[in-house]
């Protein structure tokens, strides 16, 4: 028996459910299959387990540069326990009832698309549900960790996000490979919480290769006055475990063996495409689903098929990946009713997505490096300015460490990326991203004040810094 909706979403994560949600709002019927928990990785295995874990640390940091405050032992049972909380103890009831509310039809079960417009549901029960869609499908599945293919790595079944963000147990000895967000991130917070020896194993000259190096830097800094080793241009050549869970030895390019406890494994994800039924359209699997800036899946006659989120490989944050839901959820709903808006196309996209990376220091950036600006072919000026020398930084903290950047587009004169690196920064970011993303010319950015003493006085010393 066929099942009719407008719409049918493919997965429950961020990026899913609000789809669905526009869809709905636009007028038009859906459903929604996922196969684990609604809610998706963000909400039990990525960005809510992670911040929770990192908050503690981030807040002792806090403290620690406070003359007068005095900070006892972290209590880890109590820092796990409101982890646990925060990820709804893996029970997603409440993310159902919010679907059903939207309302939108909830499926629990494994999707595949079969052929135009179909989705075919193994069922939680061991059955299978047929769905037609109307008007779309739209595939929301996600991303999984990438294993590389190191001699004895997959054997050594390493963590992963998944395994370190839902840990009861913090290892004695952890290695960590990869230098990006999850690396810093997870090797902050296993140290923080009790790991007495962490290491963190980075392919690359630094951390966080993407950003601008001073963010890196500051960042292996901190990592180093904390006791975490970090080892840039090494690879790991061999891993062996050969009792499952035991100690692990991982084999360097350079070096005698690192031994640990546990190995975390970090080094990127690829979407969530396998078995998926994409060669029942025409498409490849095991690929990310390659989308136009109305996230409509290219290549697939008749325009029934979009992606969203990481599974479409553009940004892998939630925040985009919602932002990017949005626009299809309502330019499905526009299309249905024929009439199409100028304005649902993904932009922010390609002004380069913020991002924040939850580390003591904070770091975070939107829009493009120095460097992506001038391959980019722009003209370039860029300013610095010592984060610590802001009344409203010092005010902070003692020791208060922390630098900004600003990219100019020197023809238009418009930003076109802004990086914080520092305690607290986080919160500034928004305001970078609105002068990024509106394109503030900078005569008039000069006449937003920023109050005293705040850290935001950083952008009252960049606009003087370029000369303003
Ligand atoms: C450790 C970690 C920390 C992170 N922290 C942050 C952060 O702080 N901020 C941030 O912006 N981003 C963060 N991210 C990235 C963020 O988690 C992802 O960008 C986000 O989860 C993507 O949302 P999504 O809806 O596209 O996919 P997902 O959240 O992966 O959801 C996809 C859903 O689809 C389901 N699914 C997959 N295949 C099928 C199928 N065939 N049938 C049915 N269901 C299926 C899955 O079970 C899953 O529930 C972090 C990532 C990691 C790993
Ligand atoms: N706070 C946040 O916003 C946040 C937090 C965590 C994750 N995320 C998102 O999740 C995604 C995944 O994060 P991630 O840290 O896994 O990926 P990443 O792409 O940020 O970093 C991967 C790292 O692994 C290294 N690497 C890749 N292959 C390797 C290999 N074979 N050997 C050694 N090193 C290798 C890369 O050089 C890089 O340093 C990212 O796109 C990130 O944006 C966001």
């Amino acid at each position: 028996m066929a099942d009719e909706f407008d719409v049918i979403v493919i997965g429950a994560g961020p990026a899913g459910e609000n789809v669905a949600d526009r869809a709905v709002r636009g007028g038009l019927t859906a459903a929604i299959v996922e196969e684990r928990l609604a809610g998706g990785e963000c909400s039990y295995w990525a960005c809510v387990p992670s911040k929770a874990l990192l908050r503690p640390i981030d807040l002792a940091g806090e403290v620690g540069r406070v003359p007068g405050l005095s900070l006892g032992d972290i209590d880890v049972d109590a820092v796990l326990t409101r982890r646990d909380e925060a990820v709804s103890h893996f029970d997603d009831s409440g993310q159902v009832r919010w679907i059903e509310g939207v309302p939108a039809e909830f499926v629990r079960g494994r999707g595949r698309l079969d052929g135009e417009r179909r989705v075919r549901v193994a069922t939680a029960d061991g059955g299978e549900r047929v769905l037609t869609a109307r008007q779309a499908v739209v595939l929301a599945t996600g991303s999984t960790a990438l294993v590389p293919p190191v001699p004895g790595l997959a054997e050594a079944a390493p963590w992963t996000s998944h395994e370190v963000t839902a840990t009861s147990k913090i290892p004695e000895r952890l290695a960590v490979l990869g230098g990006g967000v999850v690396a810093c991130e997870m090797a902050q917070a296993m140290h923080g919480l009790g790991a007495r020896q962490t290491t963190v194993l980075v392919r690359g000259g630094r951390l966080l290769g993407r950003m601008e190096p001073f963010a890196g830097d500051l960042l292996a800094e901190s990592f180093a006055e904390a006791g975490i080793d970090v080892r840039t241009h090494t690879d790991v050549v061999r891993v062996e475990r050969p009792e499952p869970g035991g100690k692990v030895t991982v084999h360097l390019s350079d070096g005698p063996p690192l031994e640990a406890d546990e190995l975390l494994v970090a080094t990127g994800r690829r979407a969530a495409t396998g078995n998926l039924g994409l060669g029942t359209v025409g498409l490849p699997d095991n690929a990310p689903v390659e989308v136009d800036d109305s996230l409509r899946a290219t290549g697939v006659p008749g325009g029934w098929l979009y992606a969203v989120g990481d599974v479409n490989g553009r940004v892998l944050l939630t925040h985009m990946g919602k932002y990017q839901a949005r626009i299809c959820g309502d330019v499905i709903a526009a299309r249905a009713r024929g009439d199409e808006l100028p304005a649902m196309r993904d932009l922010a996209g390609g002004y380069g997505a913020p991002q924040v990376v939850f580390t003591d220091p904070q770091l975070c950036a939107v829009g493009r490096s120095e460097k992506e600006a001038r391959d980019a072919g722009f003209r370039v000026r860029a300013v610095e300015y010592d984060m610590g020398s802001v009344t409203g930084a010092y005010l902070m903290g003692d020791g208060y460490r922390g630098r900004a950047k600003a990219v100019v587009d020197e023809d238009r004169k418009v930003l076109l990326g802004v990086t914080f690196a520092g305690p607290g920064v986080a919160e500034l970011l928004h305001s970078a991203t609105i002068a990024v993303t509106g394109e503030v010319p900078l005569d008039r950015l000069w006449h937003a004040v920023p109050a005293f003493p705040t850290v935001s006085e950083i952008w009252l010393r960049l606009l003087e810094t370029y000369g303003l």
